[in-house]
C-alpha cells in the first residue's frame, strides 16, 4: 500500500505535504509518527476516503472505502444509547443477523453494559468504539491515537488487542504520541516531518539509524 507524489495544500493555503511518498506493509501494524500538526489524522482522512479531494492517482493498493474500519479521534455516537445497544448497531453494520449480549463483552466492559453513553467516562467512551471497530470485519484498521486520554494499564491492553489484528491477515495504520506499548515486531514505521515522510522501515533501524536501544530516544533524534 502506497502514496506516492501527494501533494495536499490546507483550505488556508498552508502546504501540509509536498510530494510526499510513503509505504504501509499489508498485514502488518504501522505506525504513523510525526509532530503534532504534521498531518497524521489528515493523511488517515485521506486513506480512509472521509476526505472528499482524494487525489486518487496517488493512492496504490488501498482496500475499497467499505473494507476500511476507522477509529477517529473524539466519540462519534450521541449519549442517548447504552454501551451495548452502540456495540450492537456497529456489529449490524456487517450483518444485520448478528447479536452481543453483555456476556459477550471483555471483563473492562461487562460492568458498563447497561450504562448510557453520557454517562461514561472518555477513556470508557474511547474503549467502546476501540471493541466495536475492531469487530468489523474489514481489510485496512486504522486507529487515530487509540491509546490517548486511557490509564497506562488499560492503553497497554488496548494496544494488545489491536496487535491481534495481524494474527488474522488485517493491516493496522496507527498514530501515537506514546511509545511504551508499540510493539517493535512485525511493525512497520512511517515518520512524517516537513510535508514528507522521512523515515520508513522497521522499528530496529529507526534505533540503528539513531545509535540507540529506545524508540523514543531514537524518535527525539531523528531529523524532523
Ligand atoms: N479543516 C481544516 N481546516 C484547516 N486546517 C485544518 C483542518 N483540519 C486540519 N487542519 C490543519 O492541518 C494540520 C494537520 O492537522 P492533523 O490533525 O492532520 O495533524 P496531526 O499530525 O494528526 O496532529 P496531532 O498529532 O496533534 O493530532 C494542522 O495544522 C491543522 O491545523
Amino acid at each position: 500500500m502506497d502514496i506516492t507524489n501527494f501533494s495536499y495544500q490546507l483550505p488556508d493555503k498552508r502546504q501540509l505535504f509536498q510530494d510526499l511518498s510513503i509505504s504501509f506493509v499489508p498485514g502488518q501494524i504501522n505506525i504513523l509518527l510525526g509532530v503534532n500538526g504534521v498531518g497524521k489524522s489528515t493523511l488517515l482522512d485521506f486513506i480512509a476516503g472521509v476526505s472528499p479531494n482524494k487525489q486518487a492517482a496517488a493512492f496504490h493498493d488501498f482496500p475499497p472505502m467499505q473494507q476500511v474500519a476507522y477509529q477517529m479521534q473524539g466519540v462519534p455516537f450521541t449519549g442517548a444509547t447504552t454501551v451495548l445497544q452502540t456495540l450492537q448497531m456497529m456489529l449490524e453494520l456487517d450483518d444485520p443477523s448478528l447479536s452481543v449480549t453483555a456476556a459477550d463483552l471483555p471483563a473492562t466492559l461487562q460492568p458498563i453494559a447497561h450504562t448510557k453513553f453520557r454517562h461514561l467516562s472518555g477513556g470508557q467512551r474511547r474503549l467502546v468504539m476501540l471493541e466495536g471497530v475492531c469487530h468489523l470485519q474489514r481489510q485496512l484498521y486504522l486507529f487515530d491515537e487509540p491509546e490517548s486520554g486511557l490509564d497506562v494499564k488499560v492503553a497497554a491492553q488496548v494496544m494488545h488487542q489491536i496487535c491481534q489484528l495481524p494474527a488474522a491477515g488485517k493491516t493496522v495504520i496507527l498514530t501515537t504520541h506514546q511509545f511504551e506499548n508499540l510493539p517493535v515486531d512485525q511493525t512497520h514505521i512511517a515518520l512524517l516531518a516537513n510535508q514528507r515522510c522521512v523515515f520508513s522501515g522497521s522499528p530496529q533501524e529507526l534505533m540503528a539509524l539513531n545509535q540507540t536501544t529506545s524508540l523514543q530516544a531514537a524518535y527525539l533524534q531523528a531529523d524532523m
